[in-house]
């Protein structure tokens, strides 16, 4: 049995519509703005729009940031071979606010943050973090109380792993996680990491999931 599970942009796609239902996701949170944690976050946000959208005519707009705490090994890329966690989450790309050429307020927004897998947990708690200092920061430049805008943050991965997290997240934050997919504690190797055959990765992908999920 190979310790990695493959994952196939089908199933992906799937969990996101059933996810979107079962939590009812555009009437309950009603996010409207997606932050998504690039690289993986990317395609996953993008689908996620789609259904929302679908669901409740808005068209949300998605901000990209680039966070990043997996180290690729010598070989990895090569049809999802493991990466190594680093120590801490490093921050490659930003939200752009606060200047004079500001594209977003956060203030009053309903965000959610949208990555493909919640492993260890600690790029979701360093994301939820920055954010909001942020959120804090804008409502300081407003002169308002910390707290008053009534800024909401939820969550949304596509997979979480079911294992003991590094990290934890605020509880008030994890009243809004939403998950789509729970793992057991293995390597995902996702389909945009294949550069192989994606057609046998999809094939890798189907049987995976019958047999383990
Ligand atoms: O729960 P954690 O242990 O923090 O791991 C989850 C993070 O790891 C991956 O990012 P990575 O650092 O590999 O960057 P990438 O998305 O650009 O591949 C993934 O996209 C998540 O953001
Ligand atoms: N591709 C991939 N990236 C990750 N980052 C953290 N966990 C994983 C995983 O299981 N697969």
């Amino acid at each position: 049995m190979s310790d990695k599970l493959y994952i196939s942009y089908n199933q992906i796609h799937q969990l996101i519509d059933d996810a979107v239902h079962k939590y009812k996701l555009d009437t309950d949170f009603q996010p409207d703005l997606i932050i998504a944690i690039g690289g993986g976050g990317f395609i996953p946000a993008r689908i996620l729009r789609s259904f929302l959208k679908a669901r409740s005519g808005q068209n949300i707009p998605i901000q990209a940031i680039g966070l990043s705490l997996y180290e690729e090994l010598p070989n990895a890329g090569k049809d999802g071979v493991p990466e190594i966690p680093g120590v801490q989450v490093t921050k490659t790309q930003w939200l752009n606010f606060g200047g004079a050429d500001s594209l977003i307020s956060l203030l009053g927004r309903r965000i959610l943050i949208v990555d493909e897998v919640d492993d260890s947990r600690k790029t979701l708690v360093y994301a939820v973090a920055e954010l909001l200092k942020d959120i804090a920061e804008q409502e300081k430049r407003r002169g308002m109380e910390a707290g008053a805008s009534d800024t909401e943050i939820g969550i949304f991965v596509v997979y979480n792993k079911d294992k003991e997290k590094a990290e934890e997240l605020p509880e008030s934050i994890m009243k809004r996680y939403y998950s789509a997919a729970t793992t057991p504690d293995r390597w995902l190797a996702f389909p945009w990491d294949c550069t192989t055959n994606i057609a046998e990765h999809t094939e890798l992908a189907k049987k995976s999931f019958a047999s383990e999920i």
